[in-house]
């Protein structure tokens, strides 16, 4: 079992407010990590330390044995879904992907419409973002995290806003991702999705994260 996320002994907390205290966690290789908790237990917090956006106070976090912020700034390979991306407003959802797509340059035009059909958005379609809907800016979001076939995704609330058929098709496609040997850590207020997806389910408790599945 190899472990793609390893948090060692991390104590986070703001303002006095203890969210994490000497936290060990391990992500192993190829499953669908659920972590639950309610508003303002720190998932987000805990995401943001996986991918680097905030550091730990103290203890270390690993990505594919990588220490982030020492070794590596910010993880690589990494798919993230964390708040909403700052979207240009004023452009179409193709061209904003097309825009973020440029900072790695590793995927083609092709790429991005083929994941935008994917997510039953029209990579045609001229509409502008800001005019979107929530379900189509959530979908935009999935649709960055996953164009460039990264091999760990981290979804902070990625079922936000879905509507039924929608929620059904990001389930299997979420399943398909763990069959091609993909990492998954994700969040949702949807205990229905947590309990489909995820083998390994951790419940933030009092600055601890107690397995729960
Ligand atoms: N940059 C920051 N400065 C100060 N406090 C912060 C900061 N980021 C997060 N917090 C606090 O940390 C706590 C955890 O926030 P977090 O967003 O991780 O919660 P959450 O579990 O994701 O909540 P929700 O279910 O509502 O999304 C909250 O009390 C929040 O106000």
């Amino acid at each position: 079992m190899t472990a793609v996320i390893e948090l060692k002994n991390v104590t986070k907390s703001y303002k006095g407010n203890l969210l994490f205290d000497a936290v060990d966690l391990t992500v192993p290789q190829g499953r669908i990590v659920g972590i639950v908790g309610p508003n303002g237990s720190g998932k987000s917090v805990l995401f943001k330390m996986m991918c680097g956006f905030v550091f730990p106070d103290h203890g270390e976090v690993y990505v594919e044995e990588k220490q982030i912020g020492k070794e590596q700034r910010f993880p690589e390979g990494v798919g993230i879904i964390i708040d909403r991306p700052g979207y240009i407003a004023n452009k179409t959802g193709f061209e904003n992907l097309k825009e973020l797509a440029q900072i790695q340059n590793q995927i083609d035009e092709e790429a991005i419409r083929k994941t935008m059909l994917i997510l039953g958005l029209n990579p045609d379609n001229s509409q502008k973002v800001k005019n979107y809907s929530l379900g189509m800016k959530q979908k935009l979001a999935i649709a960055q995290a996953i164009m460039e076939n990264q091999h760990i995704l981290i979804l902070d609330e990625a079922f936000n806003a879905l509507d039924h058929d929608s929620v059904e098709s990001l389930r299997e496609l979420l399943l398909a991702f763990r069959e091609e040997g993909k990492t998954i850590v994700m969040t949702s207020h949807n205990q229905e999705d947590i309990d489909y997806l995820c083998e390994d389910v951790y419940r933030i408790n009092r600055g601890k994260l107690e397995k729960i599945v």
